[in-house]
């Protein structure tokens, strides 16, 4: 047999391991049910052996393994001497008292299949890599890492995988993750990590392989609290939403800003002057301050009749309670609770020294009798009120936000018709960050065991809080280019943001290999970098392919379908990409030309065009991208020219850039 024969027939003994693996969950499942004991080990057993079958069975169709390690007979080999390992996206078991088949990416020996180089080995002989196309294998390459061979970029096997042209979602990268990011997933649990990158270096396939690798590693601390990850919009959800399922990950919240601070429907857009106000880490000092302000300090004593007595609790004492409880900060709700059950504690010890039984009854009688009094010191309140009497009350704004907020700021936020009460309120999508921060000081929100922040830049510091919230017992990571911020309140400054999430300490760490835009296309892209403002490292493309074209035309719809019909000759997916208001337009003219056009974010379908405004295109790519007018993408928006370099850098293969007016002078340089 040759070795590419040996290896195929270790394939088929993979398949049928495999293969065993499933059909042993399944039947599990059926016996589990039958020979528990009782219903709740039963329903435990069964939860648990069901999402066992449920991972297998939706394993896709990817190959069982992409690489294997053998290990050298030298002392550095440690514990692996003389071993040899496949590596694959799950663990494959072997016969019973064999060792597996195949090792999952993320077990401690993986790692040096991506660290080990030449220059430290780690005890690999040799590290072979696998070609596939499909389930079919097609081939090897080995690098004799003991003989000091490392092809590293020159890897044919990892060029083609990162050339390879894009279709439908994202896919996972576990075949060729690269040194400097393998760093990044393997970090520790504790360790909270941002990572700055500019286009294409990976940032979010890092952050979804660390969130598979974390659940991995810490399973059982992380099914407690959870794992989040948020990104920026719907169309970005579904555009990385295959790539934990494919790594056996099933059980990751994924979900955006907007749909994690759900308190109310949103039906108003607010100006940017309100929004920037109420998007200011000011605001947090506000709300507290019109939250608390409705403690009251006790202004008479309290008296409360029990059958035939009258207890009293004089206004030192209720004063007392008060301010301590203050002292102590509790979360709003907890501290009503410790006033009312300090308060009747002062009842009960009267009533005790006179020798009355004060039982269950006896508190609930008590409790209710101190309720309007509570109500006037500690009142229980709705963060939907507290908010909703601020914008709509400009006293209760002042009063809250003077010497915080200046008057202009205040008039920014005020609501020009207040409605009638909160309830009828239109809540625009800064007020329900504003609703969470309050709802945040009433009662702290569920504290995710690791949350992962995609597109970080452009959160705002009130928004950084409320992922704070989320993870005040966990740690984060966040990932994010200050080059791409485009919100009014983009970061222009990791340390700042940090601050605001809750983890100043958090390492930054700098991507610099692109891994998506081919290097004519960074080149073009880094010209507007001067422009932006921001300091962030120059970056270099792991790409020697791919094609640029600039282009000016007298007729923008016309040459767009030309354009389109042209990347049609190729594979992979197509995005025509406008400012919003040229979308129509630009979807009109292809569709009269007879091209399909898919949704963005869509996947499957068969469509292989979609005409992306210009303000949805962050975090995604496409094999071919048409840019159809920079000019009108800068004019658009305050930081037009940061959203100009987040769509030049969306391609993969190929890059036509389409102008009718002059190009944006800071792209080409004049
Ligand atoms: N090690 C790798 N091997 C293969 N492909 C990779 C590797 N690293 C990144 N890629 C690919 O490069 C592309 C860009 O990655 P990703 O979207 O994670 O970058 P990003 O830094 O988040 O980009 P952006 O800032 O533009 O959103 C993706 O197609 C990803 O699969």
């Amino acid at each position: 047999m040759t070795l590419l024969e040996d290896e195929k027939d270790y394939l088929a003994r993979c398949e049928t391991a495999l293969r065993r693996m499933l059909d042993g969950a399944r039947l599990n499942v059926v016996v589990g049910e039958r020979v528990a004991g009782d219903r709740y080990s039963a329903e435990r057993l069964g939860r648990h052996l069901k999402s066992l079958a449920k991972e297998l069975a939706e394993e896709p169709d990817g190959p069982p393994f992409f690489g294997r390690l053998d290990f050298g007979s030298g002392p550095a080999a440690g514990d692996h001497r003389a071993q040899r390992y496949y590596i694959g996206r799950r663990h494959i078991s072997g016969d019973a008292g064999q060792q597996p088949m195949v090792i999952d990416w993320r077990a401690p020996v993986s790692r040096a299949f991506y660290r080990a180089g030449a220059r430290d080995p780690q005890g690999v002989a040799v590290r072979r890599r696998f070609g596939w196309a499909g389930r079919t294998l097609t081939g090897f390459e080995d690098e004799r890492l003991d003989r000091g061979e490392d092809l590293g970029a020159a890897s044919r096997i990892v060029t083609a995988e990162i050339e390879r042209p894009r279709v439908g979602p994202m896919r996972d990268i576990v075949a060729t993750i690269q040194p400097e990011q393998d760093e990044l997933v393997r970090a520790g649990l504790e360790d909270s990590i941002c990572v700055q990158g500019a286009p294409g270096t990976g940032k979010t396939a890092v952050g979804l392989h660390r969130a598979a690798y974390l659940l991995y590693a810490h399973r059982q601390r992380l099914e407690r609290g959870g794992v989040l990850v948020l990104g920026p919009n719907h169309a970005f959800l579904g555009y990385i939403s295959a790539v934990l399922p494919a790594l056996g990950e099933v059980d990751v919240e994924q979900t955006t800003m907007e749909r994690l601070l759900a308190h109310a429907p949103i039906r108003q857009v607010d100006g940017e002057a309100a929004a920037t106000v109420k998007h200011d880490a000011r605001m947090a000092d506000v709300l507290r301050r019109a939250l608390y302000g409705r403690v009251r300090r006790p202004a008479e004593p309290l008296t409360v009749p029990d059958g035939s007595y009258r207890w009293r609790v004089p206004q030192e004492d209720l004063r007392r309670i008060v301010d301590d409880t203050r002292r102590e900060a509790p979360p709003y709700a907890v501290g009503r609770e410790r006033v009312l059950s300090r308060t009747v504690a002062a009842l009960r010890r009267q009533a005790e020294a006179r020798g009355q039984t004060t039982g269950a009854a006896w508190t609930r009688k008590m409790g209710r009798a101190v309720t309007p009094f509570l109500d006037a010191v500690w009142p229980a309140v709705r963060p939907h009120e507290v908010v909703a009497e601020l914008l709509g009350d400009p006293a209760a704004l002042a009063r809250a936000a003077d010497g915080t907020l200046t008057p202009r700021e205040q008039a920014a936020i005020t609501w020009a018709r207040p409605p009638r009460t909160f309830k009828s309120a239109r809540w625009s999508t800064a007020d329900t960050v504003l609703i969470d921060e309050v709802a945040g000081l009433l009662e702290r929100p569920r504290s995710y065991g690791h949350v992962i922040v995609d597109e970080a830049q452009d959160l705002s510091a009130m928004q950084c809080r409320a992922v704070a919230r989320r993870s005040e017992h966990g740690s984060i990571t966040v990932l994010g280019d200050l080059a791409q911020g485009t919100t009014p309140w983009a970061a222009r400054d990791w340390r700042e943001r940090l601050a605001h999430l809750g983890k100043p300490e958090a390492q930054v760490i700098a991507l610099t290999t692109g891994f998506r835009v081919p290097s004519d296309v960074v080149a073009l892209a880094n010209r507007l970098l001067g422009a932006l403002k921001v300091d962030v490292p120059p970056t270099r493309s792991f790409r020697t392919d791919g094609r640029l074209r600039v282009e000016e035309v007298s007729d923008l719809p016309h040459a767009t379908v030309a354009a389109v019909r042209d990347a049609l000759r190729h594979d992979g997916s197509i995005a025509v990409v406008a400012a919003d208001a040229a979308v129509e337009r630009l979807a009109a003219a292809l569709w009269n030309a007879g091209v399909t056009i898919a949704e963005a974010g869509e996947t499957g379908g068969g469509a292989r065009v979609t005409v992306v405004p210009a303000t949805m295109a962050k975090g995604l790519e496409y094999d071919h991208v048409v840019v159809a007018e920079p000019a009108e993408i800068v004019g658009a928006e305050e930081r037009g020219l940061n959203r100009l370099y987040v769509v030049l850098t969306r391609a993969v293969s190929r890059l036509d850039v389409l102008h009718r007016r002059p190009l944006p002078p800071q792209l080409t340089g004049a």
